[in-house]
């Protein structure tokens, strides 16, 4: 049995992309998101991960100001009126600073601070950091990844982006790990880092891990984005079982049933 017998706490993801609500008005984009966030708190999600720029390969770039807009005001209101956590989901060091005084209690950097000053905006704040691994950038990472070692390689990276928070005042307390399943990763790497997520523990931080209704879902199932969701309970509760703190979900309620089971599997006090 691997890890502590806590439970694996589920973070519901928000995307305040223009897109994820089809709508185009402000007040709607607002509205709907805290919506969207006392549902996913009502069916027992512990973190909401607010997101304003699209990771797909292809995604347009956001600007500062854009992002700005659309993750302060959802961040603000959600930490004002509900008990939740908010991540924050951003690689630009302004964003980060903006969002923790919003309210916002982890910065969630696909980027893993490498942009120039993300190491130092994070540094200055209290908030917990999630530091990813993705090999390459977004818009090409999924052209050809390729490794020696896959989890070797993923492991020495998260170590290399433990030191240099380290080395720029974070806590290794506030440090979680995410190997970044689907940036820069065939299905098998994919596959293989979740088999072997055990190893990754040896680093000695949480994990936090991101799998809902990914393409590695799809390969095995052949099921489209919107029909992956047993694929993606079954995902998160292998994560679980291999020890994740914390696993990034679109559909919350059936993941925190899931996690209530590998709790009470893990805690073998029944
Ligand atoms: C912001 N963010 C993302 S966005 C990609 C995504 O969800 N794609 C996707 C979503 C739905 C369907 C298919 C693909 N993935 C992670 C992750 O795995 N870990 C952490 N920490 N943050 C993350």
């Amino acid at each position: 049995m691997h890890g502590s017998t806590a439970m694996t706490e589920v973070m519901g993801i928000l995307n305040v992309t223009p897109d994820s609500f089809s709508d185009g008005g402000n007040f709607n984009t607002l509205d709907k998101a805290l919506f969207q966030a006392e549902r996913m708190l009502s069916e027992g999600a512990t973190w909401l991960d607010v997101g304003g720029e699209s990771t797909r390969p292809g995604a347009s770039a956001v600007s500062l100001e854009e992002e700005l807009e659309r993750v302060i005001p959802v961040i603000k209101s959600i930490t004002e009126r509900f008990a939740v956590s908010v991540s924050v989901d951003t690689s630009k060091p302004q964003v980060m600073t903006a969002a923790v005084a919003a309210g916002a209690s982890m910065i969630n950097d696909v980027n893993a601070l490498r942009s120039e000053g993300a190491l130092a905006a994070a540094a200055a704040t209290q908030a917990q950091v999630c530091l990813m691994h993705m090999q390459g950038e977004p818009r090409s990472m999924q052209r050809n990844p390729s490794y020696t070692d896959v989890l070797g390689e993923v492991k020495d990276f998260l170590q290399q982006r433990v030191t240099a928070c380290e080395q720029a005042g974070i806590q290794r307390s506030q440090i979680l790990l995410d190997p970044g399943f689907g940036f820069g990763k065939s299905v098998q790497h994919n596959y293989q880092l979740l088999q072997r997520l055990p190893e990754l523990q040896e680093l000695g931080l949480p994990l936090l891990v991101g799998l809902s209704r990914k393409s590695m879902l799809g390969k095995v199932t052949g099921a489209e984005v919107s029909q992956r969701l047993a694929a993606s309970v079954a995902a998160a509760t292998i994560a679980a079982m291999k020890g994740a703190r914390i696993v990034r979900v679109h559909d919350v309620r059936a993941t925190v049933e899931a996690m209530q089971v590998v709790c009470a599997t893990l805690q073998e006090e029944y």
